[in-house]
């Protein structure tokens, strides 16, 4: 048995003409990789986002083709902590290539957005300095660009992939059927083209499904193997909100790759603004009586949870699409856009500030020995006190080594204010020297003069500065000078310069 290599792949864009749709943007993207062969753009790195399947990785290999540039990429699956980020992409985007092909390598980081959690401890931040420092071009690629942090944001420039129009993609799949030897019928390009939602991989990919063991495709063929489809959410509930016919409604929803405990959700979130129109109260009758639809259907979710009887999934399928569906005395005109549910929204924010609230906590024990939970509440209290400090702010961040995102957090500031800017600036510079020989290269900058160790050193902490916390704060912090050497004994008694001199 052959296997068929995936035309999706085999028809990636080679050159940026290639690219379908997405004019504008790719003419920004074109003109941004230009500037570097003049010198080095404002924005050193651009972040190309928008929805999955839409050309945003084949646009960035596509410029580097255009531009002869060599291509080094970092995947999601790779380990991205910042010392690798640092190692691979630092030393390409400051170092010239010795192949000699091209002067220029473009560095690619895929999956922009997910560089969280331990496998990417410290990538961003990483990210943020390589951005700085590169003398080579970077592309950031994103589904969802409030997934990079503000800081990263401002260095790059942001271009939006918005979703591929059908009629756009009517040619190229039209290409590609005959590269093929695929016939087509009339309408069946179409068809394929609306139905991929904008998703230009989906259409490729439908389209060579279709075609598979077929030399010619008719409109027929498309209908029966659309239902095997998966159903768009928009689609789902726009017949709920929009439909007249409950079996419709509940039809959609099976090929929907949602749970009934999903779906109630984005239902719950939209009736409101489905079923008021213009000059309405805000609560119409359909609104209470489709939340009493819900309700019920919620009764059902409840026990299929206790009971682990999945067969009651179908009651509250029904009373979640169809009582919605009949909960309307008329269909209201008018476009209104569907949210997604603002439950999982802030159930997200929640976890990334609970992400950084433990990033931080670790950095503190790390700082003091202790342990990230005896950190985060015995200890963070006191270091978000003196952060707020103006004698001691910039010693902290630089102690801790916190980012700009974590200060924020630990000073409760929303944005970077010139004052903030500075103490982070100032915490940079402080950072140099605090840094124990054996952290990362990537936090001192080689070009740095040696300062005299005497002035701040983490390492160097005396018996006396415990002693002093101690009795500020109560027994338990570590003796950073049992088992120091007589050197840093020495140094150790020179007169104090910061808080962490003491
Ligand atoms: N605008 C487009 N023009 C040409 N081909 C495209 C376009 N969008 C998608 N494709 C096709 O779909 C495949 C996937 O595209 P690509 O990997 O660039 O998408 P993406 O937006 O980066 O999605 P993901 O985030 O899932 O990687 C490519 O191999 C290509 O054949």
């Amino acid at each position: 048995m052959t296997v068929q290599m995936e035309w999706a792949e085999k028809y990636r864009p080679v050159s940026l003409s290639d690219v379908v749709g997405h004019k504008k943007v790719i003419d920004d993207l074109r003109n941004w990789g230009e500037q570097w062969e003049f010198g080095t753009p404002e924005k050193r790195a651009v972040v190309l986002h928008g929805q999955a399947g839409i050309g945003k990785t084949s646009s960035a290999h596509a410029l580097a083709r255009d531009m002869n540039w060599e291509v080094i990429e970092l995947n999601a699956s790779d380990q991205r902590t910042a010392g690798v980020i640092e190692k691979i992409a630092g030393s390409a985007s400051t170092m010239k290539t010795l192949t000699g092909t091209s002067d220029k390598r473009l560095i690619i980081l895929d999956e922009a957005d997910n560089l969280h959690g331990n496998s990417d401890r410290g990538g961003a931040r990483a990210i943020v300095d390589v951005i700085k420092k590169a003398s080579q071009p970077i592309v950031l690629i994103a589904n969802d660009i409030y997934g990079l942090s503000s800081t990263v944001r401002s260095l790059c420039l942001e271009l939006k992939f918005g979703s591929v129009q059908s009629r756009s993609m009517v040619p190229a799949l039209k290409k590609i059927a005959a590269q093929e030897d695929v016939m087509c019928g009339v309408g069946v390009i179409e068809k394929i083209a609306e139905s991929a939602d904008g998703d230009f991989r989906s259409a490729v990919n439908d389209l060579q499904a279709i075609a598979m063991g077929r030399t010619e495709i008719n409109i027929e063929d498309i209908s029966t193997s659309e239902r095997d489809n998966k159903e768009s959410i928009f689609k789902v509930v726009g017949r709920i909100f929009k439909g007249k016919d409950v079996s419709s409604a509940l039809e959609a929803t099976y090929n929907l790759d949602e749970t009934p405990e999903d779906l109630i959700h984005w239902v719950d979130e939209n009736l409101p603004y489905q079923y008021t129109g213009k000059g309405e109260e805000a609560l119409t009758p359909d609104i209470i009586a489709g939340y009493s639809y819900l309700s019920r259907s919620d009764r059902f979710l409840g026990r299929v949870r206790r009971r682990q009887n999945y067969r009651m999934w179908r009651y509250a399928g029904m009373l979640m699409t169809g009582g919605t569906v009949v909960s309307k005395s008329r269909v209201r005109g008018g476009f209104v856009k569907y949210q997604p549910p603002s439950l999982w929204r802030k159930m997200g924010q929640m976890r990334s500030r609970r992400n950084m609230r433990n990033n931080i906590a670790v950095k503190i024990g790390s700082h003091c020995n202790e342990s990230m939970r005896y950190s985060r509440l015995e200890v963070a209290g006191m270091y978000s006190r003196l952060i707020q400090e103006d004698e001691y702010a910039a010693d902290v961040v630089a102690v801790l080594g916190l980012d700009m995102d974590e200060m924020l957090h630990m000073v409760g500031a929303k944005k970077v204010t010139k004052k903030l800017q500075a103490v982070y600036d100032d915490a940079q510079k402080k950072r140099q020297v605090f840094i124990p020989a054996d952290e990362p290269a990537f936090f001192v900058e080689k070009a740095a003069p040696k300062k005299d160790p005497s002035q701040l050193s983490f390492d160097s902490l005396p018996a006396s500065n415990n002693a002093t916390l101690d009795s500020a704060f109560g027994k338990g912090f570590p003796n950073k000078d049992e088992g120091a050497t007589p050197a840093k004994k020495e140094v150790a008694a020179k007169p104090q310069k910061t808080l962490f001199d003491f």
